[in-house]
């Protein structure tokens, strides 16, 4: 029985459920519920806090768990990202009081409030910054206002919550986070967590592209696949009418108004664009 464990709350728990279910799993229906087996496809899943999920997967007690990179990075437990998931992206970022310092070494003998104080601790160590790091459990922004703390370093998706408390970021992002699926270093490769792997890979790719097919005369063929290379190469089939080819290739979905505008232009006709609900490659 493959062992999954995935978020029972918090920004990432909602996405990960989701996906999973996008995958052909079973997910629970009642947000109480921690445990949840799934026989029809040999998996069971235990819903448990982001934070921990590291630690169980680390420790050999679950196969895989979807986390932040963040919170695997900030756990230091022996765990490792197989597959980055596309959701839950997130930037981590110091902040302090405008005006207060303007680079990582400027905290030097000052204070760093953060909620990832293994993350942030050899964030500094590496740069030779010697800083205290405050331990806090979360609303991190209002450290520096209350005066626990002369800087924080947190989570940064619209960069709202950081105005409203009259703190700006310094230095750049200390790491791009996203939703990863983890197991244990170095863990054997097992078929029941490559198969979780390759459903999850397909998911994402169904979601990133979409299917476009056209027509065009056979002589303008060669032009129009240059902009629907496809992931290998574009499927070309005769059509009855013989100057004519059919053309199928997966597009990025985010360009597919920008290709179907220059494949008309190139004289396509007929364009045609699809979802995709799931697919191995
Ligand atoms: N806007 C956001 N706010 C917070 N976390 C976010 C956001 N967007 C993405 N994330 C990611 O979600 C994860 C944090 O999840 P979660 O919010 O559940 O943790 P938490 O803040 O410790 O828990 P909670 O706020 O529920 O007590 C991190 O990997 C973080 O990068
Ligand atoms: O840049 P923004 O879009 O404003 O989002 C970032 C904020 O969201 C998260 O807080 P959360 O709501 O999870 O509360 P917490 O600090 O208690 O974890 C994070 O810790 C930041 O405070
Ligand atoms: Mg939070």
């Amino acid at each position: 029985m493959l062992r999954v464990a995935v978020p029972n709350k918090g920004s990432l728990s909602e996405a990960a459920s989701g996906m999973l279910r996008e995958c052909g799993y079973r997910q629970r229906s009642d947000h109480r519920e921690l445990v949840l087996q799934d026989p029809d496809n040999g998996t069971e899943f235990f819903f448990l806090r982001p934070r921990d999920i590291a630690v169980y997967v680390g420790a050999g007690q679950l196969d895989v768990g979807i986390t932040g990179r963040d919170l695997l990075l900030d756990s230091g437990a022996p765990a490792e990202e197989l597959l980055a998931l596309g959701f839950g992206g997130s930037t981590f970022r110091y902040a302090a009081r405008p005006g207060t310092a303007a680079q990582v070494e400027d905290f030097a003998g000052r204070r760093v409030a953060t909620s990832y104080p293994g993350l942030v601790a050899k964030h500094l160590a590496d740069r030779g910054v010697s800083a205290e790091v405050v331990r806090l459990d979360g609303a991190v922004e209002t450290a520096v206002q209350l005066g626990v703390a002369d800087v924080i370093a947190d989570v940064v998706s619209t960069g709202t919550t950081l105005r409203q408390a009259g703190l700006e970021v310094v230095g750049e992002p200390i790491l791009h986070s996203e939703a990863v699926l983890v197991r244990r270093t170095g863990a054997e490769p097992s078929p029941a967590v490559e198969q979780l792997r390759r459903r999850l890979q397909g998911v994402m790719i169904a979601r990133q592209y979409v299917l476009m097919d056209y027509d065009i005369r056979a002589e303008l063929v060669d032009q129009a696949v240059q902009l629907t290379p496809g992931l290998e190469s574009p499927t070309v089939s005769p059509l009855h009418d013989r100057g004519w080819v059919a053309v199928r290739a997966m597009v990025p979905r985010r360009d597919t108004n920008r290709v179907m505008d220059e494949l008309w232009e190139r004289g396509a006709r007929g364009i045609l664009v699809t979802d995709i609900s799931a697919c191995r490659l």
